[in-house]
C-alpha cells in the first residue's frame, strides 16, 4: 500500500517537518531506512517553509504524481557516461541557470535543444560522439550566497521556493510550488520526447530536498538483480558548490541513487575530499556513475585541478571529468549587474584542456550556462556584447548565460581544444 492520499489536517498527527519525510513504500524497507537517516542529516540551503501541513500536502500529492524520467532512461544514460569516462565521448550540458515557469514555453524549450542540438554539430569534427544533457525539466531551486537581496528582502530561490517579485509576499516559500514545478518538469519532459524522440537527457541541482524526497521509486533492472533507487525527478542529478557538504544530507542522499551524479568542485576541494566522493558516491566503481564538474575559476584552475586529477587518477576510479567555466568567473560589471565575460569562461576551459593533456586524462564535458535568445547578460566573443550593452536585455532569473552566438562561438573553441589545437 502506498501512502498517497491527502492528509485529514483535522485528525492527522502533525506533519514531519523536515525533508526526511516518508518514502514510497515500494522502496525496501531497509532502504527506506538508510534514505530516511540520509534525508535527516544537515542540509544547506534549504528554505523555511512556513507552513507544514501546507508541505506535507505538497509532499503527498508529489509521491503520487507520475515520474518525469524512468529507470529504464536513467540507466541508458549510465551507459553513456560510461564511455565519457573511459575517453569515447563527450558530455556537452547547458540550459538556464534558474528555469522559470513563465519561459517554459514551446520557444524556450525548443530553443535550448536546438542550440545544445547546433553545439554538438561543431563538435561532432572531433570524432567523438555527443552526449547532450540539458539544464532542463527540473532545473527551479537556487541554492544563494546570501538570504537577502540588495533590498533587504528574502532572496529568490528559484520558482520551484519562492517568486523574483520585490515584494515580501512574493518571497514568502510556498510549498505548493513543489507541484507546479512537477508540472512544469513534466511539461518540458513530454516536449523534449516530442522533439528528439527521448535523446536529450534531463539535469538539474539535486537542491531541495522536499522535491526529490518524494520522487524516488525502486526498481531492479531483471529479476533477480538488485533493487536500485532512482530520483525520476530528472536523469542527472548534481550537487552544488554550496550543499557538497561530506556529512551532508546532499551526498547522503546522493550515495543511495543508481542515477549518474555530478559533484561540483570549487576551488576549496582538496585531493583528501575528492577521492572521499569518490569512495562515497561510487564505492562500486561503476564507470558512468560519477562526474566531477571543476568550476574552478579562470586563475585558480591551473593550480588546484591538477592534484584532484592526480588524487583521482592514482585511486583507480573511473570518473567523468567536466569543465564549468561559468561559476568560478562572476563579478559585476561597472554598471552593476552580474555578469561574466567570455574571454575568463574561454581562457579556464583552455587551462582545463591543457591540465587533461598534460595529464593524460580524458577532458569528458563541459557544463554552460546559456539560451538561445539574443540576450545581453555575458560580455564578449564576437557577440559584441559589452558592459554598456548589458541593460538591453539582461533577462536571467539568477546567472547570466552565454546567448546562442557565445555559445557556438564557444563550441568551436571547444572543438578546437578537443582536437588537440591551441585557442588563444
Ligand atoms: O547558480 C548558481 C548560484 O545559485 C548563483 O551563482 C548564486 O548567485 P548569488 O551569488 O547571486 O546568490
Ligand atoms: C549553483 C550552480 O553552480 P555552483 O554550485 O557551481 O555554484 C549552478 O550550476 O547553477
Ligand atoms: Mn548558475
Amino acid at each position: 500500500m502506498i501512502r498517497h492520499t491527502w492528509p485529514d489536517t483535522t485528525t492527522s498527527p502533525a506533519p514531519p517537518p523536515t525533508a526526511a519525510g516518508t518514502f514510497d513504500e515500494r522502496i525496501p524497507p531497509q532502504l527506506r531506512q538508510e534514505l530516511a537517516a540520509a534525508f535527516a542529516r544537515p542540509a544547506a540551503q534549504q528554505p523555511e517553509w512556513p507552513d507544514s501541513t501546507a508541505l506535507h500536502a505538497a509532499r503527498t500529492l508529489l509521491g503520487a504524481a507520475p515520474p518525469v524520467t524512468s529507470p529504464g532512461e536513467i540507466r541508458l544514460l549510465r551507459r553513456e557516461l560510461a564511455a565519457a569516462a573511459e575517453g569515447r565521448a563527450f558530455l556537452l550540458q547547458g540550459g538556464d541557470c534558474a528555469e522559470t515557469f513563465d519561459e517554459n514555453t514551446e520557444e524556450h524549450v525548443s530553443g535550448t535543444v536546438h542550440l545544445l542540438d547546433e553545439m554538438a554539430g561543431e563538435l561532432s569534427s572531433t570524432g567523438l560522439p555527443v552526449i547532450k544533457i540539458g539544464r532542463l525539466a527540473g532545473q527551479y531551486a537556487k541554492p544563494r550566497s546570501k538570504p537577502v537581496d540588495v533590498l533587504g528582502l528574502p532572496v529568490y530561490r528559484g520558482d520551484i521556493v519562492n517568486a523574483q517579485d520585490p515584494v515580501p509576499s512574493a518571497r514568502e516559500p510556498d510549498p505548493n510550488r513543489l507541484l507546479r514545478a512537477h508540472s512544469h518538469a513534466c511539461r518540458t519532459m513530454n516536449h523534449l520526447r516530442t522533439l528528439r524522440a527521448g535523446d536529450v537527457f534531463a539535469s538539474h541541482e539535486a537542491l531541495l530536498l522536499d522535491y526529490e524526497g518524494p520522487q524516488l521509486r525502486a526498481d531492479r533492472a531483471a529479476a533477480g538483480q538488485d533493487v536500485e533507487v532512482f530520483a525520476t525527478s530528472g536523469h542527472f542529478l548534481w550537487i552544488g558548490e554550496r550543499t557538497r557538504q561530506l556529512d551532508g544530507a546532499h551526498i547522503a542522499v546522493a550515495a543511495l541513487l543508481a542515477n549518474p551524479i555530478g559533484v561540483k568542485v570549487g576551488p576549496g576541494t582538496t585531493p583528501d575530499e575528492i577521492e572521499q566522493y569518490a569512495d562515497l558516491l561510487n564505492p562500486g566503481r561503476v564507470p558512468g556513475k560519477l562526474t566531477f564538474i571543476s568550476r574552478m575559476g579562470r586563475d585558480q584552475v591551473r593550480w588546484v585541478l591538477p592534484e584532484l586529477v592526480e588524487r583521482i587518477r592514482r585511486t583507480g576510479h573511473p570518473v567523468v571529468w567536466m569543465c564549468d567555466p561559468m561559476h568560478g568567473n562572476t563579478h559585476e560589471s561597472e554598471s552593476g549587474y552580474k555578469t561574466r565575460d567570455y574571454a575568463d569562461v574561454l581562457r579556464e576551459l583552455e587551462v582545463f584542456f591543457e591540465v587533461h593533456r598534460r595529464m593524460g586524462t580524458h577532458p569528458g564535458g563541459v557544463h554552460l550556462e546559456l539560451t538561445a535568445s539574443d540576450v545581453t547578460e555575458c560580455v564578449g566573443s564576437a557577440s559584441g556584447v559589452s558592459d554598456t550593452d548589458l541593460a538591453a536585455r539582461y533577462e536571467t532569473a539568477c546567472d547570466p548565460r552565454l546567448n546562442r552566438r557565445q555559445s557556438l562561438d564557444l563550441a568551436r573553441a571547444i572543438a578546437r581544444m578537443l582536437r588537440g589545437g591551441s585557442d588563444v
